[in-house]
């Protein structure tokens, strides 16, 4: 039975409340979701998945799809398939194998012909998918964009994916509370994406790890939503697992009318809205961590650096190593300064700019293009800028930019207006800078090589990205032109867009829908191409590559060329690509510790930094390190998703948070030795015995290690308590079940009759009974 929490309780602890099935003694948490988002890139694996076990995908009410990552954003006017469209192969594939998937597990898709296709952050809110209190999941780690809803929204692996398919549950376990309060007006040309950009250089991009942040205080209760989704979008970006905000009138307002929101003024409308009423943290909550912050503190803000937490207000200079007093920071800033081509001391707004990007699940959305368009509005773009892309977030956002005639004011100054799409975000399609490019960035990560390979990033806020546009510098918005309250900021008050009438109804829908009039048969239970078994892991012995980097991010450990596949196996060579090789070739660069004896066989990785594995929720990275061999990573603290993905894989993450032990454990690995790691014990050893350190590991994860079980059998074992939990659902919040997503043959939720035999990963049925 879910042990009761007594108030006082936190936003996020009573929405993780409603949604608990099960919870064990240890805090093991099987947690009901009401919303997956999908899309290309993270999802073909775990539709294999199930086609493999044979099984179904749950809710198919619940679950809403689109293609966004590697499409390319050029005019659709000559679509006819998306096959013919899209000419990259691997892109081409992805996007195929999600259409191919929709139709065989009859799941409601937006695709590129669809006006209401786009960034799948931007969509969900869009069409009211995204309510309050909800449990809201994708293969993405920007899902914390939702939590602006009052949402418990985050992002997960395709190992999840697959379990959330399959049984419309995570196991999870109760994260840390986090507050961070922002008091006070915002100064003109300060925006929400200021705001969340000063936060994280305030709390770092490890801040938040364990936690969930509640953003609160006047300055953000006067935010629109469309400003709170771009705060809670880069919740991920300061280590958090998500980022809420309490729903309140402008939440509800910008619901109304909303297609797949209760109907306004129903009586279902009314039971929502008075249960998204009570969505707010008690008075007397308690909270971990609390940061207070004074907007008075918030300038329009820049990223210098290779991390989001590398920032500075526009009339700040680069910093250089000695502003910080960490040698890991000092060493961190020293390689950055490299990459981004800067000297320290140089003032921001000195640094010229090649391209310009607005665009990303960030700032895409129709009052970001609004306010970039006023900045823009009767100015040309200046003469050393190469680009200047403007890639609306979804279709109806390009739709309605349009009607308002935003596309002819940043086409007259020279802007590109492309369709919808990711974009040169993370460059997965062809928009991607070369090599030395710098970029002003409406998007959330500055990695190395994150919008091309040797790019070189700026995030800023849409209004600073247009006016970087117009001086072709990094440039203080403030000087340009006065921009009105309502261009920073987002008017409080939403009005609906045009868009809206239009699929406001079921017969629009199925109209729309591109779910087949028969679906198509489920396919059967080959076993074909299945997922590689993992071993059972008990210990393991093994040369140990050390590295003393900080904030390794997922996208260093495999880069975004690679994520193009719809295989798990193979993505050892990509490891740490652009590391491993000298740039634009495949011959070895002879520094990289991997590529030096004994190192080259490491099953071992000491990484002596904080955050390993920030970033994107890529399930790609642990598939990467382990194809290369991989299986256990030792480090100071871990970027969440990463470390969930990890035990899904059957690899040990473990976290050393006393610097001396993991100093102790590098030392012994930089020597050359072998060292032991005994997960049944828990303690590290050197080869000869010697004990390094003991560490820690949840009660859970080291069973399923151990056994080699698998999540989803043992979640399937408790089907009759997740049955039990959707008919409260459907009693208590009869808005959740997807009513909106009536296709032709589907006349109300989904009845599943889930096979509850608990198998091991490598698919033997266990005789004995389970427990998760
Ligand atoms: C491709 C996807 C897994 C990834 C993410 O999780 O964030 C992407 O959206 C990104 O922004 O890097
Ligand atoms: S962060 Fe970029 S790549 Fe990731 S979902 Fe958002 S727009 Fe797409």
């Amino acid at each position: 039975m879910p042990a009761v929490v007594q108030p006082p309780q936190t936003l996020y602890d009573k929405v993780f409340q409603d949604h608990i099935v099960e919870e064990k003694a240890d805090g093991t948490v099987l947690l009901y979701i009401d919303r997956h988002l999908v899309h290309e890139v993270t999802s073909p694996q775990a539709f294999e998945g199930l086609r493999n076990a044979d099984r179904k995908v749950r809710r198919p009410d619940c679950t809403l799809a689109t293609v966004d990552h590697n499409i390319p954003t050029s005019s659709r006017k000559a679509l006819t398939t998306t096959e013919k469209f899209i000419d990259e192969v691997d892109s081409r594939t992805q996007c195929v194998t999600l259409e191919d998937n929709v139709k065989a597990f009859d799941l409601t898709y937006f695709g590129l012909d669809d006006k209401r296709q786009g960034i799948v952050h931007i969509i969900g809110p869009e069409q009211g998918f995204t309510l309050p209190g909800t449990t809201v999941v994708c293969g993405d780690s920007h899902t914390s964009t939702h939590g602006a809803f009052g949402a418990l929204a985050f992002g997960i692996g395709t190992s999840e994916v697959e379990h959330v398919l399959a049984t419309q549950t995570l196991i999870t376990r109760r994260s840390k509370n986090m507050k961070v309060q922002v008091n006070g007006e915002l100064a003109p040309g300060v925006s929400s994406k200021d705001i969340i950009l000063h936060v994280i250089g305030v709390i770092g991009t490890a801040g938040g790890t364990g936690a969930v942040i509640e953003f609160c205080g006047s300055a953000i209760r006067s935010l629109s939503m469309e400003a709170r989704m771009s705060i809670c979008n880069m919740s991920i970006e300061g280590g958090a697992r998500a980022g809420m905000v309490a729903p309140d009138q402008i939440t509800f307002d910008y619901l109304k009318g909303r297609p797949l929101a209760p109907k306004v003024d129903s009586p279902e409308w009314k039971k929502a809205v008075n249960y998204w009423q009570g969505l707010k943290s008690d008075d007397d909550a308690k909270w971990d961590i609390e940061v207070i912050i004074d907007s008075k503190d918030i300038a329009p803000t820049v990223s210098w650096g290779t991390s989001p937490q590398d920032v500075v207000p526009i009339t700040g200079v680069v910093p250089g190593p000695d502003d910080f007093q960490d040698e890991v920071k000092k060493d961190a800033c020293k390689r950055a300064l490299k990459y981004m081509g800067l000297t320290a001391g140089t003032p921001m707004q000195e640094i010229a700019v090649d391209k310009v990007f607005i665009g990303s699940c960030t700032n895409a959305r129709i009052e970001d293009l609004r306010a970039a368009a006023r900045v823009v509005d009767g100015k040309k773009i200046a003469s050393n800028i190469m680009r200047a892309m403007i890639v609306p977030g979804s279709g109806l956002v390009k739709q309605q930019a349009e009607a308002e005639g935003l596309d002819r004011i940043f086409t007259n100054a020279g802007f590109e207006w492309r369709e919808a799409g990711c974009s040169m975000c993370l460059g997965m399609n062809p928009d991607i800078l070369s090599p030395g490019e710098r970029c002003a960035s409406t998007s959330n990560r500055n990695f190395e090589g994150r919008q091309g390979a040797g790019g070189r990033t700026h995030l800023m806020s849409p209004v600073m990205a247009a006016a970087a546009a117009i001086v072709g510098n990094l440039a203080d918005v403030r000087k340009l032109a006065p921009p009105s309250a309502s261009a920073t900021k987002g008017s409080p008050k939403v009005e609906l867009d045009a868009h809206m009438e239009e699929v406001s109804s079921d017969e629009d829908l199925d109209r729309i829908i591109d779910a087949p009039a028969d679906p198509v048969s489920h396919p059967s239970g080959s076993t074909a191409g299945a997922p590689a078994a993992m071993a059972k892991f008990e210990t393991l012995r093994g040369y140990a590559a050390p590295m003393d980097i900080a904030n390794i991010d997922t996208d260093a450990i495999i880069p975004k060329q690679f994520l193009k596949t719809i295989k798990r196996s193979g993505l050892g060579s990509a490891l740490f690509h652009a590391w491993r090789f000298e740039a634009g070739s495949d011959k070895e660069n002879p520094d990289f510790i991997l590529n030096q004896e004994p190192y080259r066989n490491s099953k071992i990785l000491v990484c002596t930094g904080p955050n390993f594995g920030c970033g994107s929720s890529r399930e790609h990275a642990p598939w990467a390190l382990l194809d290369f061999g991989i299986k256990c990573i030792i480090a100071r603290s871990y970027g969440d998703i990463f470390f969930n993905n990890t035990f899904k894989n059957g690899m040990l993450p473990i976290e050393i948070p006393e610097q001396a032990a993991l100093d102790r454990i590098a030392a012994e690995a930089k020597s050359g030795n072998e060292i032991e790691i005994d997960l049944v014990n828990q303690v590290i050893r050197k080869a000869d015995g010697t004990e390094l350190a003991p560490f820690d590991v949840e009660e859970f994860r080291k069973h399923c290690l151990i056994n080699g079980l698998d999540d989803i059998g043992l979640t399937m074992a408790s089907v009759d308590k997740i049955e039990k939990h959707e008919t409260k659902r459907s009693r208590e919040w009869p808005w959740l079940d997807g009513s909106g997503f009536l296709a032709r043959h589907r006349k109300g939720p989904v009845k599943v009759q889930a096979a509850a035999v608990p198998k091991t990963n490598r698919g033997e049925v266990l005789n004995e009974p389970l427990e998760w």
